[in-house]
C-alpha cells in the first residue's frame, strides 16, 4: 500500500480521502529539515502547503518518493529541477484558493484605506480617537494590477464592482482579454504613475523579482497604497520602509515577505504598514478545496498512475510514451530556453519538426514546448493547461512538419515572434534519447540544457574565456560544462555554461561588467 506524509497543516479531508482510496497516511507537521530528512525515505508521496521546503537534500533522502503534492498554487518551496531529475512528479492545485486570495487582497485594500488595524487598536485601548482616523474612499480610485492571471482577474472583477477604475500591467494580457476583464492594459511605468492602489499578483521569477524596486517605487503617485498577497521578493522591502517613512507611500499591506516566517522585520512598527502572516489562502473554503484536490490527485497517481496538474510531467498514453518521452523533454527544454530569453509581447510560437520528429504525434510535443515556455512566467502552467493558456493569452501557435531530414535525422525548432522580432532555437536527440541544443538564435552551439546555467553573449576576442573563468572562480562558482558558438571569427559569440549552483544576480552583474559582454543571464532547467 502506498504511503503518504502530510507535512504541513492541512484540512482533515485530505487524510480521509487518502485512506478511502487505499493510501496509508501520516500527518507529521512542524518538522525541521533534518527531522524530515530522517523520515522521508519511508514515503511514496509528500503532501505540503508552503511551510515544508522540498530541497535537493530532502529529495536525495527521499528514496521512495514518487510524488510531491502542493495544496495550493506557488511551488517556489519545491526544487522542481531536482525533483524532475529524480523522477518525482510535482503537482499543484492551481485554482482552489484563488477567490480566497483575491478576497484577502481586497480586505487589505480596505484595511489600508480606512486604517482599520490602528483604529481597532486605539478603540480597544479606550482612546475613542474619532478625529485621528481619516480614511479615503475606494470608489472612483484607480487600482493598478501587476499580474492579471487567475487571482489578478478576480481582484479586478471585485474592484470593478466597487466602482474602481482598474488598470493592469501583465506582458501576457492580450488586448482582447483586457477588454473582457474591463481593465485598461498598460506598461509598468504608466501604471506606477496612475495608480492610487497597487496590488501584486505575479509569481516570483527572475523577471518579477524586485518589480517594485526603489526606482519603481519612486515613480509611483504620492500617497499610493500597496498590497502584496503574491510572493515576498516582489518588493524592495527596505525601499518600501523608506517610502512609508518619507510619506511618499501612503500605506502598504504585506501578506508575504522575502524571508518567511517573518517573526521580526524592519517594517514592523512603520507608520501605515499592515501585515498578515501569509494568510492569503487561509479560509475554510479554500483549504477544503485544495486539501481534497491534492489528495485526489496524489491518490490517483499512486494507485492508478493518473497524472493531473503535474508541473513536470506530460500526460501520455501507454503506447506512445516510450517514443515520445525524449522528444517531450527536448521540447520542454527548448520552450523554456526561448521563454527565458525572449523579451516583449509574444505574438506567435512556432514549432517545426523535421525528419523523424515530424512522424510523431505533435500534440504532446507542442504542449511540452508551451509548458516550458509559459512556466517561466507562471507556476500554474502544466502540460494540460499550457495550450489553453497560450490561446487565452492570444498567442498564435503554429505547427510545421517536414518529414525530409536536414542536417540532423531528427530536429525540433522553436521560434518565437515578439514585438522585438522573431528568434529561434533548435535541438535534436543524441542516440534517439538525449536532448541536445544545436542552434541558438542562428548560432550553432551544442549543449545539454540542464540544471543551473549561465548564458553570455559577447564579442569574440582573445582572453575573454579566461577572464570569465576567473570571475566565476573568484565567486566560488564551479563550472560543470562549457559550450561555445560564434557567428564568425571576431563576431558575436555565445557561451552556455552549466554550473553547480543557482547563478546569483551579483554574479550576473560582474559578468555583464566584463569587457565585450553584450548580455549575461541566469537560466534554469
Ligand atoms: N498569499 C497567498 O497565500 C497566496 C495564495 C495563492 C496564490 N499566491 C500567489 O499569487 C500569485 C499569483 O497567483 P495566480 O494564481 O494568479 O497565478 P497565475 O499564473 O494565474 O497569474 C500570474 C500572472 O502573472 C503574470 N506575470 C508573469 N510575469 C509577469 C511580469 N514580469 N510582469 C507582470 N505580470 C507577470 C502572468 O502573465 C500571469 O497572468 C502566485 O505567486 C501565487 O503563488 C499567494
Ligand atoms: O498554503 C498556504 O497557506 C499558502 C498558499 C499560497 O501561497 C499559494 O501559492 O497557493
Amino acid at each position: 500500500m502506498p504511503k503518504v506524509l502530510i507535512s504541513d497543516k492541512m484540512d482533515p479531508k485530505a487524510a480521509q480521502i487518502f485512506r478511502e482510496r487505499g493510501v496509508e497516511v501520516d500527518e507529521i507537521t512542524g518538522k525541521t529539515p533534518e527531522e524530515l530528512k530522517a523520515i522521508i525515505g519511508e514515503y511514496d508521496g509528500l503532501a505540503i502547503r508552503s511551510s515544508t521546503r522540498v530541497t535537493r537534500e530532502i529529495l536525495d533522502a527521499a528514496t521512495n518518493l514518487k510524488v510531491v503534492g502542493r495544496a495550493g498554487i506557488g511551488v517556489d518551496n519545491v526544487d522542481i529541477p531536482s525533483a524532475s531529475a529524480k523522477g518525482v512528479v510535482v503537482m499543484n492545485t492551481p485554482f482552489g484558493n484563488s477567490i480566497t486570495t483575491a478576497e484577502h487582497a481586497i480586505a487589505l485594500m480596505f484595511a489600508l484605506a480606512r486604517d482599520l488595524p490602528e483604529a481597532d487598536k486605539s478603540t480597544q485601548a479606550g482612546k475613542w480617537e474619532k478625529n485621528r482616523f481619516m480614511g479615503v474612499e475606494v470608489t472612483g480610485k484607480t487600482l493598478g494590477l501587476i499580474g492579471a492571471g487567475n487571482i489578478g482577474s478576480i481582484v479586478a472583477d471585485r474592484a470593478l464592482g466597487l466602482r474602481m477604475k482598474v488598470i493592469a500591467y501583465d506582458p501576457f494580457l492580450t488586448p482582447e482579454r483586457a477588454l473582457e476583464m474591463g481593465v485598461e492594459k498598460m506598461n509598468l511605468d504608466d501604471l506606477l504613475l496612475r495608480a492610487d492602489f497597487i496590488t501584486l499578483h505575479t509569481p516570483l521569477t527572475d523577471q518579477t523579482r524586485n518589480i517594485l524596486s526603489a526606482e519603481n517605487l519612486a515613480k509611483t503617485k504620492k500617497g499610493v497604497r500597496i498590497i502584496n498577497c503574491a510572493r515576498g521578493g516582489l518588493i524592495d522591502e527596505a525601499a518600501l520602509k523608506a517610502g512609508l517613512e518619507s510619506g511618499h507611500i501612503g500605506g502598504a499591506a504585506l501578506d508575504v515577505f522575502q524571508t518567511e516566517p517573518a517573526k521580526e522585520h524592519a517594517l514592523f512598527g512603520t507608520p501605515n504598514f499592515i501585515s498578515t502572516p501569509h494568510l492569503g489562502a487561509s479560509t475554510t473554503e479554500a483549504q477544503v478545496n485544495v486539501a481534497i484536490q491534492v489528495a485526489e490527485q496524489m491518490a490517483d497517481f499512486l494507485v492508478s498512475g493518473g497524472v493531473t496538474n503535474a508541473l513536470n510531467v506530460p500526460s501520455l498514453s501507454a503506447e506512445e510514451a516510450p517514443r515520445l518521452k525524449p522528444y517531450m523533454a527536448l521540447a520542454e527544454k527548448l520552450g523554456s530556453l526561448v521563454g527565458q530569453l525572449a523579451h516583449g509581447e509574444i505574438a506567435r510560437v512556432s514549432i517545426h519538426s523535421e525528419g523523424a520528429a515530424a512522424e510523431l504525434n505533435q500534440k504532446p510535443i507542442v504542449s511540452a514546448v508551451l509548458a516550458g515556455f509559459l512556466r517561466v512566467h507562471s507556476d500554474t502552467v502544466n502540460m494540460v493547461n499550457a495550450p489553453f493558456l497560450a490561446k487565452e493569452r492570444g498567442m498564435e501557435v503554429r505547427e510545421v512538419r517536414n518529414e525530409k531530414e536536414g542536417d540532423y535525422h531528427t530536429l525540433l525548432r522553436v521560434s518565437v515572434k515578439t514585438d522585438a522580432g522573431e528568434r529561434s532555437v533548435a535541438g535534436t536527440l543524441f542516440s534517439n534519447a538525449q536532448p541536445r541544443l544545436v542552434e541558438l538564435f542562428g548560432i550553432k552551439v551544442e549543449a545539454d540544457l540542464i540544471g543551473h546555467m549561465l548564458y553570455v553573449v559577447n564579442e569574440d576576442a582573445p582572453g575573454f574565456i579566461g577572464r570569465l573563468g576567473t570571475t566565476l572562480g573568484e565567486a566560488g562558482v564551479n563550472i560543470g560544462t562549457f559550450h561555445l558558438g560564434r557567428r564568425e571569427a571576431g563576431g558575436e559569440a555565445v557561451l552556455l555554461l552549466s554550473v553547480d549552483d543557482k547563478v546569483t544576480p551579483e554574479l550576473i552583474a560582474k559578468v555583464r561588467a566584463l569587457p565585450g559582454v553584450k548580455t549575461a543571464m541566469a537560466l534554469t532547467f
